[in-house]
């Protein structure tokens, strides 16, 4: 699913309303009708409403709002924040069909702040897409009362205050709802860590904006959705076999942490690769041939770390359909070699994690090492000593879709709505996943599956995307199973399931 900027979304809805066609009236009353369906679905009509009007569309929507929940007998107390003189035609229009209908309060001054109760459901229609500035004076007086107060927010289409698609200044006043539901498509804003307080849980409502027109929209965001990584899913021929799904290699595990191996070469398994070969210092032989039998061990002549040499003779680097390299293998001088070496002899795009990131890190001149279209899986720490610092979400995602072009890498960057940055500089947010993945070991399950989906042939940028998505959907049936707090890496892997 595409992500459009405000400026998109405006030409979108004028579009529609040109070539559809739809008065822009009825637009706005379909978004309020989607908005009240979501809504009658979540809070029953014990729960007072309190909704707080711009004097823009957005304000128009919360007028609109109301006329339907008062229609269905909901309790509704409407409040126009009159911060300007200046109202919109398509507020003047739902103002009008709401004054025949019920009351309305108007606030002008901060005497005229209603005290809000506990019961009451909080509607946050004060601006939308059209914040043009930080928010002031009145307009900062509201939204400090709905934020102070102990009602449930909703937010129509976005909070008030919050840009769609770029940086707040600091010390912004931004409504902090439960909900946020947006119009169509969801915004920028909603997949940013920083930005979760102003964003709350958030929906999006289908309100008929042309699809032609959004296909053919150019953007750099999408989202993925189910959907589409149905779509990229390979299906197995009846007479294929275990040569058809291709030969993992992974380099993997220390002293210690031999259990990432273990868990990477797990995944790796569960994610359909035909053979599986895993490279451990010698101290892991045992423990991943008891633990993870339908896999090969080369075991390392080093005892505790991987230094690339090995204890028997192993096949050639290029018998291999894909490689994977770092999960608990550590930072010992002689690891560094071992990738070093690793890095000069492979040639088709890899999987590359963990410690062997944090190695390219400070030995810069591995970067330009790595093949071309490998995919490297840094959670946030790891991406930032392979960069630098940034200053807002918005710089992390400049600086990742520049490193991803500009060394043609697939950037894997982890955490919740895992942002995944490709060679031709588009970014793939991901939908799966929870909370409950902040575990250890929950990025070795990812390195395996990764490592499985390029050694079956899949591109790397759809490896990528299926991967990261059929992992946190792992994750989400592992938390529906056990629950968020007690789930470990093991569940996660245990939950995969490719159809
Ligand atoms: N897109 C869609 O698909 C659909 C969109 N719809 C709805 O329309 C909404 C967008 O409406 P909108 O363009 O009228 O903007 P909105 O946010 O209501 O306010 C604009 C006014 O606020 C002013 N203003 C700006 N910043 C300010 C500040 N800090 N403090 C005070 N004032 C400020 C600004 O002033 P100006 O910048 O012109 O000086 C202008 O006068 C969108 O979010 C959705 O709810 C649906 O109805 C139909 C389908
Ligand atoms: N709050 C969250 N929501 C969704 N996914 C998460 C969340 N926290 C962590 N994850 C996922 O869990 C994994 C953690 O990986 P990582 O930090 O490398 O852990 P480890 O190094 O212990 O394996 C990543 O895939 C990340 O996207
Ligand atoms: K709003």
């Amino acid at each position: 699913m595409k992500i459009l900027t405000v400026e998109q979304t405006r030409a979108l809805d004028q579009y529609t309303i040109e070539h559809e066609p739809v008065a822009p009236l009825n637009l706005m009353e379909r978004a309020a009708q989607a908005f009240t369906d979501w809504y009658t679905a979540r809070f029953d009509k014990n729960r007072p409403v309190r909704i707080f009007c711009g004097l823009g569309n957005n304000g128009g929507d919360g007028l609109a709002i109301a006329r339907l929940l008062i229609q269905l007998d909901y309790t509704v107390q409407t409040c126009v924040v009159r911060y300007a003189p200046r109202e919109s035609e398509d507020f003047m229009h739902n103002h009008r069909r709401l004054k025949l209908l019920a009351s309305i309060k108007y606030i002008e001054s901060e005497q005229d702040i209603p005290v809000i109760r506990p019961k009451e459901v909080v509607i946050d229609a004060i601006l939308g897409s059209g914040l043009s500035r930080t928010t002031e004076g009145l307009v900062q007086s509201v939204i400090d009362a709905i934020n102070h107060s102990p009602a449930t927010v909703v937010a129509v289409d976005i909070a008030s205050g919050l840009f769609a698609d770029t940086a707040n200044g600091p010390n912004a006043t931004i409504v902090q709802p439960d909900y946020t539901v947006a119009f169509q498509l969801p915004k920028l804003a909603f997949l940013l860590p920083t930005l979760s307080l102003y964003v709350g849980e958030w929906h999006w409502v289908d309100i008929g904006l042309s699809r032609a027109y959004i296909e053919r929209t150019p953007t750099t965001y999408f989202y993925t959705t189910d959907q589409e990584v149905r779509h990229l899913l390979r299906t197995r021929n009846r007479f294929s076999h275990k040569g058809s799904f291709g030969h993992a290699l992974l380099l993997v595990g220390s002293y210690g942490k031999i259990g990432a191996g273990v868990l990477a070469s797990r995944a790796c398994l569960r994610s359909g690769v035909g053979l599986l070969s895993v490279q451990v210092p010698r101290c892991g032989y045992e423990i991943l041939q008891t633990s993870v039998p339908e896999a090969m061990c080369q075991p390392d002549g080093h005892l505790h770390i991987l230094t690339g040499q090995p204890e028997v003779e192993q096949p050639e680097l290029d018998t291999f359909s894909a490689v994977g390299v770092g999960p608990g293998i550590g930072t010992a001088p002689e690891t560094l070699e071992m990738l070093r070496k690793l890095l000069a002899s492979v040639k088709k795009p890899m999987v590359i994690d963990a410690d062997a990131i944090n190695l390219i890190a400070k030995n810069r001149d591995l970067i330009d090492k790595i093949p071309k279209n490998s995919i490297l899986t840094p959670h946030p720490k790891e991406f930032e000593r392979l960069t630098r610092r940034w200053t807002s979400d918005y710089d992390k995602l400049g600086i990742l879709r520049d490193f991803a072009q500009r060394n043609r890498f697939v950037v894997v960057l982890k955490g919740a709505n895992t942002a995944i940055a490709t060679p031709d500089g588009t970014t793939h947010f991901n939908s799966t996943g929870n909370p409950g993945m902040s575990t250890g070991g929950t990025g070795d399950v990812l390195t395996g599956i990764l490592t499985a989906l390029l050694a079956q042939g899949y591109d790397p940028v759809e490896a990528a995307v299926l991967g990261v998505f059929e992992h946190g959907r792992a994750g989400d049936r592992a938390a529906d199973l056990r629950g968020q707090i007690g789930l470990t890496a093991s569940d996660v892997i245990e939950a995969l399931r490719w159809d």
